[in-house]
C-alpha cells in the first residue's frame, strides 16, 4: 500500500511539496521532464526523449537528467499515460512499469506522485495563458467556468477540469473510449472498413496516431486503391501539402470525427470555460483544424447547437503544457484539487 492511505485526499493537497522538485509528463512514445528549483524559478526543461530508447524510468532520469545537472530532485511529480493502481504501474502504450518505492530508493527522493498525464493536461489549462493556445472559431471562455481537455496522441486522452470553492479540480476518465458511430453518407461507406476493438468503433480507434491509419486505410478500400502513405506523419503532411486526395480526406474525416467527440465532451462538462485540444497531433495539423470540418461538427449538437456556439475550441501549442501544468501544481498544490491518496509514497 501506498505510505499516505490514511491521509484523505484534501489534507494530503494542502501539504506542499519539498523542492527541488522534478516534473515529468511520461507518453507512450515521448517522456519530458523538467526541474523546479524553487518556488518562483521557471522551470528547467530537458530535451524530450523518446520513451522506447531506456528501459525504466530510473534509467532515463539518471543518464537524460540527473547526469546533466548537480541539482539533487527531493519530490517527484509524475505524469503517466494510464491508470494509476498499487505500487507497480505499467504504462499504457509502452514498456515502463513505474515503481515508486524504486524511484524513492535508486534516485534518492522523499517524495513521489504519480497522476494521469491527462490530469496533467487538465493542470495546463488552468496554467497557460493567452499565448500558449490558439482558438479555433468562435466563443468566449466564460472564467472560472468547467473546461474539456482532448489529447489525440499515441492514445486518445480526456479529462475534464471542475472550478470549485476556489481551486481547479482535474476530472481524469476514460473518454477517449467513448463510442464513435457513422452519420454521413460517406461515413457509412467508409465503416465497414475500420478496424473495430472488440466489435466496436471507439473514440481511440480513430482519434490518435492509429486512428489516422485506421481512417487511412478504411477510406483507400471503400474507394478500391492501394494505401501507399505508411505512418500518421505521413499521411498528415500529404494532406497539408494537399499532395494525395486520400490523405487530404482523411484528415478533413479526423478533424470531423475529433469535432464531434469534442462537441460531446463539452456537452458532458458544460465546458463553459472552453475545450482545449492538448496531445502532439493536434499542434502539427492546426491549419486543417483550422477548416470549417473541426468547429462545424463541433457545434452540429441538435438540441444544443446554440449553446456549443458560444462554447470556445483551442489548440494548445505550447510546447510542454503538461510540465507548465505540473509545475503550477507543484509551487501551490492548494490552488488545485488533486486526489493524492493511493498515488502518493514518500521515503
Ligand atoms: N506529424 C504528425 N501527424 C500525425 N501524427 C503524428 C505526427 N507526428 C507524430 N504523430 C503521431 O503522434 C503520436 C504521438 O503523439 P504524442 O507526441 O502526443 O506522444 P505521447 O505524448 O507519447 O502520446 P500519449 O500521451 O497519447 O501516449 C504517434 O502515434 C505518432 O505516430
Amino acid at each position: 500500500m501506498p505510505m499516505s492511505s490514511s491521509m484523505s485526499p484534501l489534507d494530503d493537497a494542502d501539504a506542499n511539496f519539498v523542492f527541488p522538485i522534478l516534473v515529468g509528463d511520461i507518453g507512450g512514445t515521448n517522456a519530458r521532464f523538467a526541474l523546479l528549483l524553487d518556488a518562483y524559478a521557471e522551470p528547467k526543461i530537458f530535451p524530450i526523449i523518446p520513451t522506447d530508447d531506456y528501459a525504466s524510468i530510473e534509467e532515463a532520469l539518471q543518464t537524460s537528467i540527473l547526469d546533466k545537472t548537480s541539482v539533487q530532485p527531493r519530490s517527484a511529480i509524475i505524469a503517466i499515460a494510464g491508470p494509476i493502481n498499487g505500487d507497480e504501474i505499467p504504462l499504457t502504450n509502452a514498456g515502463w512499469v513505474i515503481k515508486p518505492k524504486d524511484m524513492i530508493s535508486a534516485l534518492n527522493l522523499q517524495d513521489v506522485i504519480i497522476i494521469n498525464d491527462f490530469e496533467a493536461q487538465a493542470l495546463a489549462v488552468a496554467s497557460i495563458g493567452d499565448d500558449g493556445r490558439e482558438q479555433v472559431g468562435g466563443g468566449e471562455i466564460l472564467p472560472s467556468a468547467s473546461c474539456a481537455v482532448l489529447g489525440p496522441g499515441t492514445g486518445l486522452g480526456v479529462a475534464g477540469l471542475l472550478h470549485a470553492r476556489h481551486t481547479w479540480f482535474p476530472v481524469p476518465g476514460e473518454g477517449g473510449h467513448v463510442d464513435v458511430g457513422p452519420r454521413t453518407e460517406r461515413d457509412f461507406h467508409i465503416w465497414p472498413f475500420l478496424e473495430p476493438i472488440e466489435g466496436r468503433i471507439s473514440g481511440e480507434q480513430l482519434l490518435c496516431g492509429r486512428g489516422i491509419m485506421n481512417i487511412y486505410r478504411a477510406v483507400c478500400e471503400a474507394d478500391g486503391k492501394d494505401p501507399h502513405i505508411a505512418d500518421p506523419a505521413g499521411v498528415t503532411s500529404h494532406a497539408l501539402s494537399g499532395g494525395d486526395a486520400a490523405a487530404v480526406e482523411t484528415v478533413s474525416l479526423f478533424a470531423t470525427y475529433l469535432g464531434r467527440v469534442a462537441g460531446d465532451m463539452a456537452m458532458i462538462f458544460m465546458a463553459r470555460g472552453g475545450v482545449f485540444l492538448a496531445g502532439g497531433i493536434s499542434q502539427k495539423i492546426l491549419p486543417a483544424l483550422k477548416k470549417p470540418e473541426f468547429r462545424a461538427a463541433f457545434e452540429d449538437k441538435a438540441p444544443h447547437t446554440a449553446l456549443l456556439r458560444t462554447i470556445p475550441t483551442f489548440v494548445v501549442t505550447h510546447p510542454t503544457a503538461a510540465l507548465s501544468g505540473l509545475a503550477a501544481y507543484a509551487r501551490t498544490p492548494s490552488r488545485f484539487g488533486v486526489a493524492t491518496e493511493g498515488r502518493r509514497w514518500r521515503s
